[in-house]
């Protein structure tokens, strides 16, 4: 299959009528001859009894592990999960879920509109790939989505006689095990690749027949007898698979091995280090360095440091290396802060990805960074050990036979998962014609100015009762947001990424009568935004996007929150000269030009509105390099283990 995005088409809303009226093109045809086969056989579903239809999925198990294709049997079994959705959730698939359901059984990744119900479609393809019996995973972003789609969609497979498991983190290996086994499991990419390198260690150590590595790492009843909890890899299908498998591939997913003595005078060193940072001050015992963020002892900050009580565990360590344990703490405590640059979930640092605003589980500082922040939060420092497993995100999912995906914001990047994954893009029609209106976008020369002006535009339409969702790029601008909307007396909630379950429900209410919901652009990513019938006739809902991001996807997330399933909606974009876009993109010299033409204007300068996407543009092509070179280098290191003998995943360096 060649990369097709087919053109924007307009269809007929499909409960409203059986009959499509859509133009079909190049990549959708061949999907579109598979409907009236569909069709023919929910005709025939529609007459059984639940019972027959449970023994008619019976059959088609049997038929699928007897080795019958699946493309075959796709009629069948899509029929069989519309009628079954239509029972059990009373949701029918629409014809255009149809379609999304065999892009992704055909292995690419089908985008569909945001709220065009990917939670349903999704059915289609994972029950289809549950039939052989090899198991069939659903690659969520957090625990929270796993475990609301899973139980919402559950009534359906069970009525089809699939098992539904959910894998959730802190969960124990047997109930992992049972999870897994299921027909169908739901979980994180996180927990699936955790899973896949424990499982890797557990199957080394049984073959050694010693205790090694793993042996340490597991509590004493683990050690007897443990098993595997994966039973392989066959199909994944990846929601958000553009924030999955490419904003996350670089993410290495790392076990580290036991701590040793070195260890534990390393964790020593940082809470010291932790402790003792507020004894100096800037100019006197040290300097920084405002462009290169770096931290610097002075003469007296070094005498400071031989004079500061120190406890015993710290004897052999040296005073140069004590000099490096205190700048950094220095540094960390000046530019890492909590709530803005990371959270604590468990007891756990949690990284806020700066331009999504998104938590970045399982992702952590280098250089020592991350531990001295462990140290100042007094919490579990996690010593940077030896890895005794690791694994790329990208790796994980390239190791699926099968893979599909879904997402609302994959064209964009069609180039880089055709080149990385070899996998396609199609563009899904969507059920009913979208009505999202796209306001002018509006251009101002400084911050101050543009905020004035959102905040003007909030007041107008709070005015009349449109609810508001405003996209802000950081949780540091999310709140100052907040206080200029405290100060004009407007009553809003501020949502920060840090409560995913709380915030999906926040999100979900953002569309009340008067509403005004600031969030960073990814909070509440994935949870519907009902309308009622007076928002709909004042416009429906209004997203204010108050900057571009690096990646033109994550803006597209924001805007999606509007105009869902054929619902009115508006969206307005806002940038100014100082914004951070032109200075990662054209670099500082031209964005310090661009900041003072910004401060001598008046008024705005929406001529100047593509010099914002250029940059944006600049910037993706920039990432999309690094992340083809971190390939090449992964393509590398694993030839290298091979010729060695070694295993990829189990014998990195450091
Ligand atoms: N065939 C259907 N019949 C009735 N309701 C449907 C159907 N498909 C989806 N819906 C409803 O549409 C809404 C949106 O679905 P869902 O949240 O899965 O969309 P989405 O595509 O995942 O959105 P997002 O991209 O924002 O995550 C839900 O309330 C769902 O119940």
């Amino acid at each position: 299959m060649s990369t097709q995005i087919a053109e924007s088409r307009t269809f007929k809303a499909d409960p409203v009528s059986h009959a499509y009226s859509w133009v079909t093109g190049r990549g959708l045809g061949r999907f579109v001859a598979e409907l009236p086969k569909i069709e023919r056989f929910e005709e025939q579903f529609k007459t059984k009894s639940d019972r027959e239809l449970r023994k008619y999925s019976l059959g088609l198990r049997h038929r699928a592990k007897s080795g019958e294709s699946l493309a075959r049997l796709l009629p069948e079994a899509f029929a069989l999960v519309r009628e079954a959705g239509r029972r059990t959730i009373r949701m029918r698939h629409y014809d255009v879920q149809l379609i999304g359901g065999m892009i992704m059984f055909n292995g690419a990744i089908a985008e569909m509109e945001t709220g065009e119900g990917k939670t349903l479609t999704a059915t289609l393809p994972m029950y289809l790939y549950a039939l052989p019996g090899n198991g069939a995973h659903l690659a969520t972003v957090n625990d929270y989505l796993a475990k609301r789609d899973a139980e919402i969609m559950a009534p359906l497979y069970e009525m089809l006689g699939m098992s539904i498991g959910v894998v959730e983190g802190q969960m124990p290996s047997d109930a992992r095990r049972k999870a897994y086994a299921c027909d169908i499991t739901y979980g994180t990419s996180k927990e699936f690749g955790f899973d896949f390198l424990r499982d890797r260690l557990l199957i080394r150590q049984t073959r050694e027949q010693g205790l090694g590595v793993l042996g340490t790492l597991m509590s004493k009843e683990e050690e007897q007898n443990e098993l595997p909890v994966q039973r392989g890899a066959y199909y994944c299908l990846v929601d958000e698979a553009d924030s999955v498998l490419i904003d996350d591939a670089r993410t290495p997913l790392i076990i580290s091995s036991i701590p040793g003595e070195a260890e534990e005078r390393a964790v020593a060193c940082y809470r010291w280090a932790a402790e003792m940072a507020k004894e100096f001050t800037e100019d006197d015992e040290y300097e920084y360095d405002h462009d290169r963020k770096s931290v610097e002892l002075t003469i007296e900050g070094r005498l400071l440091v031989r004079r500061l009580a120190k406890p015993p565990e710290l004897d052999p360590v040296g005073l140069v290396d004590l000099y490096d344990y205190i700048e950094r703490a220095i540094k960390v405590a000046r530019d890492f802060h909590f709530n803005q640059h990371y959270v604590i979930n468990d007891g756990e640092i949690v990284i806020v990805d700066e331009s999504t605003g998104r938590l970045a589980e399982g992702r952590k500082w280098s250089g020592g960074i991350h531990q001295a922040i462990e140290a100042k939060e007094e919490i579990e420092v996690t010593v940077a050990t030896g890895q005794a497993a690791r694994i790329t995100v990208q790796d994980m999912f390239i190791r699926y036979p099968h893979l599909g995906g879904m997402t609302g914001t994959a064209s964009t990047s069609a180039a880089e998962f055709k080149k990385i994954y070899k996998i396609n893009v199609i563009r899904c029609p969507t059920n009913r014609k979208v009505q999202r209106k796209i306001w002018s976008d509006r251009v101002f020369g400084t911050e101050e100015a543009k905020w004035e002006a959102i905040i003007e535009e909030i007041r107008e339409l709070h005015a009349i009762g449109r609810p508001i969702l405003i996209g802000t790029r950081t949780i540091e601008k999310s709140e100052h947001l907040a206080q200029l909307l405290e100060a004009e007396g407007i009553a809003h909630e501020v949502l920060n990424a840090r409560h995913v379950a709380i915030e999906a429900e926040i999100v979900a209410r953002a569309g009340a009568p008067g509403k005004v919901t600031v969030a960073t652009n990814m909070a509440g990513r994935g949870t519907d935004i009902k309308l009622s019938q007076e928002i709909k006739e004042l416009g429906g809902l209004h997203v204010i996007c108050t900057e571009l991001h690096d990646s033109a996807r994550i803006d597209r997330q924001l805007v999606g929150r509007c105009g869902r399933q054929g619902d009115p909606g508006s969206v307005r974009q806002y940038m100014s000269l100082d914004d951070d876009c032109l200075r990662i993109g054209y670099g500082p010299i031209r964005a310090k030009k661009l900041a003072a033409i910004g401060e001598r204007a008046t008024g705005e300068l929406n001529s100047y509105a593509s010099l914002f996407r250029k940059a944006q543009r600049k910037i993706e092509r920039k990432h999309f390099g690094d992340r083809k070179v971190l390939l090449y280098h992964e393509k590398m290191r694993k030839k290298m283990h091979r010729e060695m003998g070694q295993d990829p995943y189990l014998d990195s360096p450091d």
